[in-house]
């Protein structure tokens, strides 16, 4: 399989323009589509996109646009950046766009809630392609850090190992460093969970609790998580690398998630809604992956108290408080 010539970036978020800019960087021919046309003709015309990524300038080799036909004409890869509960009805706008051999690169982190479907599932289905040719990039990537240059890895995750490596290639720059791997069930799992579990050290933090409770919120969440991915036939040594605790550690740690930061408006006591409102349309995926994790774990017997109270607390008005304290009581058992 060739290096690419263009690729196209579908979704004009946080993470979409960075990941667009990451890939410019590595020397590609890069079309970012932009659902709002006002965003598309900010970057072609300042090299910024200020809402999502302010004081970043962003490199010639990527233009914008707000017409998809014009984002995908030709491209060898599109990434799809959009949330996850709205991916499948936005591809099924593009499927028709797209050009005969294109690979699917899925940026979002989260399980449908209607389907209970991983990403890479919900893009075979809608663009009708096996899935060797649907790839996953998931790893420690908070985009704001990445758009300033700062130093991470990440996992490249395809079942097709050599189409994984040519997109590793596509994506390599002296600042981000991609790692191959062939377990999409586990990368994706992982990647999905995290957000859950962030939300859960979001609201410990929020009740005024430290690094010991996030620790032990991020240790036995990386447990649920494995139990999960472990019972869905991922490969359990999945769990231990950089989209797995790599992810989880940054994702719960850093002021800079969005699900950590939800999670501590609730913790401090707002509402799911003035969470929602404060986010300023961004998205935190775990506030809807928590509930179809959760029926996902219950479908396959998988205990998951974290992401059960997380759910509780999102969805039927359990207070943080008394959600410490349910998981605190839970009964004793053996590491
Ligand atoms: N931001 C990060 O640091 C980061 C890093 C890694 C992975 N991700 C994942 O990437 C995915 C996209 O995240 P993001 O940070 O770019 O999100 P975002 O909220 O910043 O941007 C989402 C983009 O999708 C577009 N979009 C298209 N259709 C939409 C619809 N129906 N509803 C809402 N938005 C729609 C929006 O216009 C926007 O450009 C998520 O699954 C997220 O978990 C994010
Ligand atoms: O801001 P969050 O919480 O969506 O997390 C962003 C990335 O997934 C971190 O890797």
């Amino acid at each position: 399989m060739a290096q690419p010539e263009r690729i196209a970036v579908l979704g004009a978020g946080s993470w979409g323009t960075t990941f667009a800019k990451v890939l410019a960087d590595a020397g590609n021919d890069v079309c970012l589509w932009a659902r709002r046309p006002q965003v598309a003709a900010e970057i072609n015309e300042t090299r910024r996109n200020d809402s999502y990524l302010p004081g970043i300038t962003l490199p010639e080799r990527l233009r914008a646009t707000d017409d998809a036909a014009e984002a995908v004409h030709a491209a060898e890869f599109a990434v799809l950046a959009v949330p996850s509960q709205t991916l499948r009805e936005n591809l099924a706008g593009w499927q028709p766009l797209l050009p005969q051999d294109v690979t699917l690169v899925s940026l979002a982190k989260g399980v449908e809630l209607s389907t209970l479907k991983r990403m890479s599932q919900v893009i075979g289905e809608v663009a009708d392609v096996p899935v060797e040719r649907v790839a996953v990039v998931s790893g420690p990537n908070l985009a704001k850090e990445i758009a300033a240059g700062q130093p991470t890895a990440t996992v490249v995750a395809c079942s097709d190992e050599e189409r994984a490596v040519v997109l590793q290639k596509a994506c390599f720059t002296r600042y981000f460093r991609p790692y191959t791997n062939t377990d999409l069930v586990g990368i994706e799992i992982s990647g999905a969970c995290k957000n859950v579990i962030a939300l859960a050290c979001g609201i410990a933090a929020g009740l005024g609790f430290g690094h010991n409770t996030m620790s032990s919120l991020i240790t036995r969440g990386l447990a649920e998580t494995t139990r999960l991915g472990v019972a869905l036939g991922a490969d359990p040594m999945t769990f231990a690398g950089l989209a797995g605790l790599g992810d989880l550690v940054a994702t719960c740690a850093s002021p800079l998630s969005r699900n950590r930061t939800f999670g501590e408006r609730l913790g401090r006591g707002e509402t799911v809604a003035q969470a929602q409102e404060a986010a300023h349309g961004q998205v935190s995926e775990g506030v809807k992956s928590c509930s179809s994790i959760r029926q996902l774990a219950a479908r396959h017997g998988v205990e998951m108290p974290i992401t059960d109270v997380v759910h509780r607390v999102c969805h039927e008005g359990l207070e943080p408080g008394p959600a410490a304290a349910e998981l605190l009581g839970r009964e004793r058992k053996a590491e």
